[in-house]
């Protein structure tokens, strides 16, 4: 695998799967906290902190998802890497279609922040990475932890009274999207990266038991934690978003396409066409990043064609109680 050690990029540092062929999610590294308080190291900030992302990952999506309900564009900027991820790691291509460059400090690869926050590092350089750039070095890189400070942290500096983590939720929040990690979050790479058909099995075992355990949920109530949109709700939709197109053939998670659900589907519908989240879905970047850059799983690097989904179809989920923040009614791409 291609990480970085002690502060050196190495492209053959281990494996990603142990012995048994299971696949094996490695620990971030920088886990500092942005906090809503004038005395803290990292305090919440328009203009202090930039976000660097891949419009192809779920992980960094969740940010994005977070960033655009609250209407957080012009407090944080954002950093765009190339979908295609070669033995190098995550490159600023410029040039290319939704792609930006690092105006931090112009770099080439993403791995050259990771190194100028901690010359000596290591661990692997991944997606999202929350940078400050008043100190010049990296917060945070957990797409879960980022997650919740720019929903909790940024309250006065965002434009929209949004909260994805409300009183008398919070506990089904956090239980929910621990609850969701492990089968269906990481659980289509577990299935997609397993080199043994046990670990293979047992992921697909496991995602599928559990996707049709939140169909039932979502039978009688809008959202993950009832009638409320959620944080645990991003964290779902950023996996469901790529299931039919990429995990299903890709990662082979093909018992059932996402589309197939009774709920799910119209769900998942319902989250795209919630106020400034279809904005932040690239679904050529997706399709592009997952078909080329895992040669062991597609070695010729083909792009699968279909399907072409219909986010875009009436979902009748405001049937149920409840519904997007209030915040968000009148919220149009433009605004
Ligand atoms: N636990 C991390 C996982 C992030 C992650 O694995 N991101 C992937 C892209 S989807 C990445 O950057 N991988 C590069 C690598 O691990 O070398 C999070 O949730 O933020």
């Amino acid at each position: 695998m291609n990480m970085l050690v002690d502060g050196e990029w190495r492209t053959n540092a281990g494996e990603y799967t142990d012995d048994d062929g299971s696949f094996e999610r490695q620990e971030t590294t920088f886990r500092d906290r942005v906090r809503d308080d004038p005395d803290a190291r990292f305090r919440a900030e328009a203009g202090r902190y930039h976000l660097y992302v891949s419009y192809a990952c779920p992980w960094a999506h969740r940010t994005l998802v977070v960033r655009a309900l609250k209407g957080l564009e012009d407090a944080i900027s954002v950093s765009v890497v190339d979908p295609y991820r070669d033995e190098d790691g995550w490159q600023f291509t410029p040039d290319k279609e939704g792609c930006t460059r690092d105006p931090v400090l112009d770099a080439d690869y993403l791995r050259e922040l990771y190194v100028e926050a901690d010359s000596d590092v290591t661990g692997r350089v991944s997606v999202p990475v929350l940078w400050d750039t008043q100190e010049g070095t990296i917060v945070n890189n957990e797409s879960r932890e980022i997650m919740r400070m720019l929903d909790t942290e940024f309250g006065e500096i965002a434009d929209r009274d949004v909260d994805l983590y409300p009183d008398g939720y919070r506990d089904d929040v956090d239980r929910i999207i621990d609850e969701i990690y492990e089968p269906i979050n990481n659980g289509v790479y577990r299935a997609g990266f397993a080199t043994k058909q046990g670990p293979y099995d047992d992921a697909v075992d496991d995602l599928f038991a559990a996707l049709d355990h939140w169909d039932d949920v979502l039978a009688d109530q809008r959202y993950l934690a009832g009638d409320r949109l959620t944080e645990a709700d991003i964290a779902m939709f950023t996996t469901l978003v790529r299931f039919d197109n990429v995990y299903h053939t890709h990662f082979m998670c093909n018992v059932q396409y996402v589309r197939e659900y009774e709920n799910l589907w119209p769900y998942l519908r319902d989250l795209y066409q919630t106020p400034g989240v279809a904005e932040t879905v690239n679904m050529d970047h997706i399709k592009e990043h997952y078909y080329t850059t895992h040669p062991d799983v597609n070695p010729n690097r083909i792009v699968a064609r279909g399907p072409d989904l219909a986010f875009g179809a009436p979902h009748d989920r405001d049937e149920l109680p409840g519904g997007p923040p209030s915040a968000l009614a009148g919220v149009s791409a433009d605004d």
